[in-house]
């Protein structure tokens, strides 16, 4: 079976309905996770979570340590990364309260997150031309039909820096490049999770039209917050149908093997330290 990771984002600081649940705290190469995962099991299924803005919500999106994050993931035997995230809508058929699944991701962040465990002493180069698990978007996609969701299955995921929003210009230059949502968020995690092998896939939450749509409020943290409660029980039956439908799913997409031929460094050239450090990581290839 599986071991699926659920991130949350804005809003999702705990699952409910996980039980057998304990907290476990995990060290990492690259330092402090966001909070202690929550281990437990949902539907039957064994799942891990983790708040990527701590419980209390007090880490903005430029300074959550994201290679931690996965990383901690990746320790824990997770195999399959689930998103769940609020998000702004940059079409009008994306309507506030929908769920998007992305299935690209353009980055604009510009304040130079780390999004790579391979940066120190070791070079590795992941294909990325398809960035979420195919299998695992189906999957959601499926289980979102089945619960009669307003869902649209892939769309691209425009990543911003933050934490202000963006401008009207910038709002509308998205637009004009065919962009379909924005978050501040994501891009860094479906890198992460890709070198680390695990499927990840994105729940995006419309929480509004971001400041495009002129007859339309521009966001607010009050609007995705009220948003984001409105939908709050829709989220719960997607995740929980999502993790009883990946409890007995076989598998067959690539990502757990994307680093099979993706490290360029000569195995001798990499220290004791890096292999000890990316042991859960590239250890089963070097
Ligand atoms: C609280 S509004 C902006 C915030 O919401 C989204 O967070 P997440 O992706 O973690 O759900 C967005 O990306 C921003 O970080
Ligand atoms: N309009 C928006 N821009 C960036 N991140 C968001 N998260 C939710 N709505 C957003």
């Amino acid at each position: 079976m599986p071991k699926i990771g659920i991130i949350g984002g804005s809003g999702i600081y705990k699952i409910e309905g996980m039980k057998a649940l304990k907290e476990v705290r995990v060290k990492t190469p690259f330092g402090d996770p966001s909070d202690c995962y929550r281990t437990g099991q949902l539907a039957g299924v064994d799942v891990v979570f983790l708040p990527r803005h701590g419980s209390s919500h007090t880490i903005n999106p430029s300074q959550i340590n994201y290679r931690a994050n996965v990383f901690g993931m990746k320790k824990l035997g997770v195999e399959k990364l689930i998103s769940v995230s609020a998000c702004g809508s940059l079409k009008k058929e994306h309507k506030p309260l929908d769920f998007v699944l992305p299935d690209q991701f353009v980055d604009r962040t510009t304040g130079g997150r780390c999004m790579t465990f391979f940066s120190d002493g070791i070079v590795a180069h992941v294909g990325f031309g398809q960035p979420v698990c195919p299998e695992l978007l189906d999957l959601i996609w499926g289980a979102a039909q089945a619960l009669n969701l307003s869902v649209h299955k892939g769309g691209t995921y425009l990543n911003m820096e933050g934490p202000a929003f963006s401008t009207k210009a910038e709002s509308h230059l998205y637009r004009s490049w065919g962009m379909d949502i924005i978050g501040m968020t994501n891009m860094a995690e479906a890198r992460l999770a890709r070198e680390a092998e695990m499927c990840y896939a994105t729940i995006a939450a419309v929480t509004d039209y971001d400041c495009w749509y002129e007859s339309e409020e521009s966001v607010t943290v009050e609007m995705i917050v009220a948003n984001l409660r409105k939908n709050a029980e829709n989220s719960k039956k997607l995740v929980g149908e999502v993790v009883r439908r990946l409890g007995s799913a076989p598998s067959s997409c690539a990502c757990s093997e994307s680093l099979k031929y993706a490290i360029v460094t000569d195995k001798k050239a990499i220290s004791a330290k890096i292999k000890k450090d990316l042991k859960p990581i590239i250890g089963k290839y070097i």
